[in-house]
């Protein structure tokens, strides 16, 4: 079990120099000597040094901001099945419905992330979100320190499905690369870096299966939940609904303070790749460093005594402080699809807004809970009806 630092203080200097100190020193690891478990494999996630330097440059540039504007339309079309469904429910319903949101949200974020992922594959591609969530549930526990150093995989039960999922991801991706033309994606980018870098088969197949772990990983579970929060929230706070309708950029602010108060990472974490120390604490190497990004986010030094209440004006005149709001991490390992998801969400949650009066239901039961990510333990429960008048699109 390797040595682990939890930083149970709320520092905004000290994050920053971890950030400086710990992800810019890119040490030596190759991919192969990168860490192999089911979840992730040897991904970005996951990776580090030049193994690490040399995948963020490729997955990177698939998400700059310009080919992100080109995708919108493709997330507008995505959140068709679920508006059509919520609207013939209603309908259906004499005008009103009460549901559980969330398996329509993740299939709108599946939908996304497979389209831009694997481009017309995408159906085939949505399948192994499945697989992905069941291998997640697989390796999640409810004790946060197992989940962190690696206990959890050990050769146990739980663990041989885990691997027994694994291999059926890996065949699922693999078959889809066989499949796919030479439209440009995602899978294609890291496609040609495999075979222009000249490994190994079995390390090539290792590094394309293990992205597009990562990034179906990364990409498509935090923006779900993040999503099901937000709507969480707005159905408790109509006042934010109506000034959303009256004013969609309001809608930035809104997600910025549903990141705040439910961040799906909980925490931000590096790896002392050498001697450290910083606020008079010294780091061995090796260490595992984890910041708790709530110990931020809930401070009312850096907030303000309203920190637990939800109030996105706070976003509306000054960025918070450097390092003091970290939904995205921070650094030179910040999240590289922030711009793809708030891109996602604002389409999505923008629409559901304009067509729908959102009500948190009273079947609706608070529990955040960890399961790699902070999700929503029983779901999000919402009573809905259609928006009358001018709003109506
Ligand atoms: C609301 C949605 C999302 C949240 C809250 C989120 C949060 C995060 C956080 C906290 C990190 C770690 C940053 C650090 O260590 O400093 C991260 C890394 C990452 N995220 Fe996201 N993310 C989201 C959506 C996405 C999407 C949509 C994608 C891609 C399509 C993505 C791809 C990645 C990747 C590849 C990394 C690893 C970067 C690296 O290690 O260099 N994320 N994300």
């Amino acid at each position: 079990m390797g040595n682990v630092v939890f930083l149970h203080v709320s520092r905004p200097d000290v994050v920053r120099d971890i950030n400086l100190c710990v992800s810019l020193d890119l040490g030596k690891s190759s991919y192969l000597k990168a860490t192999h478990e089911p979840l992730f494999g040897g991904g970005i996630l996951k990776s580090n040094g030049e193994a690490w330097a040399h995948q963020r440059k490729i997955i990177a540039r698939e998400f700059f901001l310009d080919k992100v504007k080109g995708m919108v339309d493709l997330m507008v079309d995505s959140a068709q099945t679920l508006l059509k469904s919520w609207e013939e429910g209603i309908d259906k319903n004499g005008g009103t419905i009460d549901i559980k949101i969330d398996d329509d949200i993740r299939a709108y974020s599946a939908d996304v992330i497979s389209r831009t992922c694997f481009g017309s594959s995408y159906i085939k591609g949505k399948n192994i979100f499945l697989k992905i969530r069941e291998l997640q549930k697989a390796v999640s526990k409810p004790n946060v320190l197992a989940e962190m150093t690696g206990l959890r995989f050990f050769p146990i039960k739980r663990n041989k499905q885990a691997w027994e999922l694994h291999k059926q991801v890996h065949k699922l991706i693999l078959e889809i690369v066989k499949e796919s033309g030479e439209e440009r994606n995602l899978l294609r980018a890291i496609l040609l870096s495999a075979s222009s870098s000249k490994v190994e088969l079995a390390e090539a197949e290792n590094f394309i299966v293990d992205n597009c772990k990562s990034i179906y990983f990364a990409g498509y579970e935090s923006t779900a939940v993040t999503a099901a929060w937000c709507l969480m929230l707005l159905g408790l706070h109509p006042e934010w609904q109506d000034r959303v309708r009256e004013e969609v950029q309001e809608l930035t602010m809104v997600i910025q303070e549903t990141l705040r108060l439910y961040p799906a990472g909980a925490f931000v974490s590096r790896q002392a790749l050498q001697e450290l120390k910083f606020g008079g604490v010294h780091i061995p190497k090796g260490v595992n460093i984890y910041i708790p990004v709530s110990t931020m986010h809930l401070d009312p030094n850096l907030w303000g005594p309203d920190v637990k209440e939800f109030n996105p004006e706070r976003f509306s005149n000054a960025q918070p402080q450097l390092h003091s709001y970290l939904p995205f991490g921070a650094g030179a390992r910040t999240c590289l699809g922030q711009g793809f998801a708030m891109a996602e969400l604002k389409t999505l949650i923008s629409l559901i807004i304009s067509k729908f009066v959102l009500k948190l239901s009273p079947n609706y039961e608070h529990s955040p809970t960890l399961k790699l990510i902070v999700e929503p333990e029983f779901g999000v429960d919402l009573s809905l009806t259609r928006v009358q008048g001018a709003y109506r699109h």
